[in-house]
């Protein structure tokens, strides 16, 4: 099924929670919505579920209008952060639910019912819990089995609300992976929040970034890593540093002095200099486009993460070097940015 959302608005009171959105989501697809706080996730996958209506804009399933239509009736499989599973039924009935309250219609027999259910346990890897209750499994167990009871109905849309927003560190990698696994072998058209970048990215086939009710970007994870579309885009993903520069006579300034920096086309005035952490390369005092002195270094894993006081007290930033050459506090050092960008503001 594909989902097409088109100039969505939608205010609280006063407040603009969306902002005229638009998407398509293609048929199958696993698209992350990605974005701080408050952004308008959360809102715009209600609306999409039909558990919130805009105040204008249309949602369009397969091209038919949506909101003529009730949540029941969209056939829509949702999970949220804390999915309260039933607690004095077993992962069994749980995940049986649905498939008991629907429609006499359309209902199945018992022994469907129960062939249905062994499947999906199967399906998330919990078939060998089927009779505890809910109490009795871990955080990560509880929301596989909230997924397995979201998709017996056969939903023709997925919507996830952070699903593993509540688990530790640990058990959320883990998670990605098998997510990404499950949603390969449905291929149910899936939308998923997140605040976290890493997921994002790691689980989505498009990421849609956004920042105040508006949509900033809507790539693949390259994309919107490696080639932010915005300012609030950059920052946002990514660890990056951020120099206030002056453009003027086609050239970039640092407070004042010229850096060996291409200044974007037609960029004039106050803009923004980007560069992510692991892209400012260290070299000898003096080799750089900027210099400065280390005032702390950590190193963990891979990296060594330094504090460079700027020359000319310009500002301290963080970057992220490899291991293969040792830093010191108080080395003076060059810094050449290997990637960056400009952008005006
Ligand atoms: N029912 C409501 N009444 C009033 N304001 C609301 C309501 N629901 C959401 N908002 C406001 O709308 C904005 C967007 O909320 P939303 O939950 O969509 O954000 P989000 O990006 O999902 O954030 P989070 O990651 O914190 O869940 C927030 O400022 C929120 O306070």
């Amino acid at each position: 099924m594909t989902i097409e959302v088109r100039g969505v608005v939608k205010t609280f009171g006063t407040f603009k929670a969306l902002d005229g959105v638009d998407l398509k989501v293609a048929n199958g697809e696993l698209l992350a919505l990605l974005g701080p706080s408050g952004s308008g996730k959360t809102t715009l996958l209600r609306i999409i579920a039909g558990l919130e209506w805009p105040d204008s804009g249309e949602i369009l399933f397969d091209g038919e209008n949506a909101l003529d239509r009730g949540a029941r009736e969209r056939h829509v499989g949702f999970v949220f952060q804390h999915y309260a599973l039933f607690r004095h039924m077993s992962v069994f009935e749980n995940v049986a639910f649905g498939l008991r309250v629907q429609p006499r219609s359309i209902r199945k027999s018992e022994s469907q019912i129960r062939a249905r259910v062994k499947e999906l346990l199967d399906l998330v890897q919990l078939d060998w819990l089927a009779d505890r209750y809910p109490s009795q499994l871990s955080g990560g167990q509880r929301q596989r089995i909230a997924l397995a009871r979201a998709l017996a109905i056969e939903p023709r849309i997925l919507l996830l609300d952070e699903p593993f927003g509540a688990l530790d560190a640990k058990v959320r990698k883990e998670l990605r992976q098998w997510l990404r696994t499950l949603h390969h072998s449905i291929n149910v058209t899936s939308i998923f929040v997140t605040h976290d970048q890493e997921e994002a990215l790691e689980v989505a086939h498009r990421v849609v970034v956004m920042d105040k009710g508006r949509i900033e970007q809507v790539g693949s994870p390259s994309d919107v890593y490696d080639s932010p579309a915005t300012a609030f885009v950059h920052g946002f993903i990514g660890e990056s540093i951020m120099l206030p520069v002056e453009i003027s006579g086609g050239a970039v300034h640092l407070n004042g002095r010229p850096l060996d920096l291409a200044a974007p086309g037609d960029a004039t005035g106050a803009s923004t200099l980007f560069v992510r952490r692991h892209d400012m390369v260290i070299g000898p005092a003096g080799s750089g486009t900027l210099d400065g002195a280390i005032t702390h270094v950590r190193s963990f894993g891979p990296v060594q993460r330094a504090e460079i006081a700027l020359a000319e007290g310009v500002a301290t930033i963080e970057i992220d070097a490899p291991r293969d050459r040792e830093l010191r506090i108080g080395d003076r050092i060059g810094l050449k940015p290997r990637h960056y960008r400009i952008f005006a503001g």
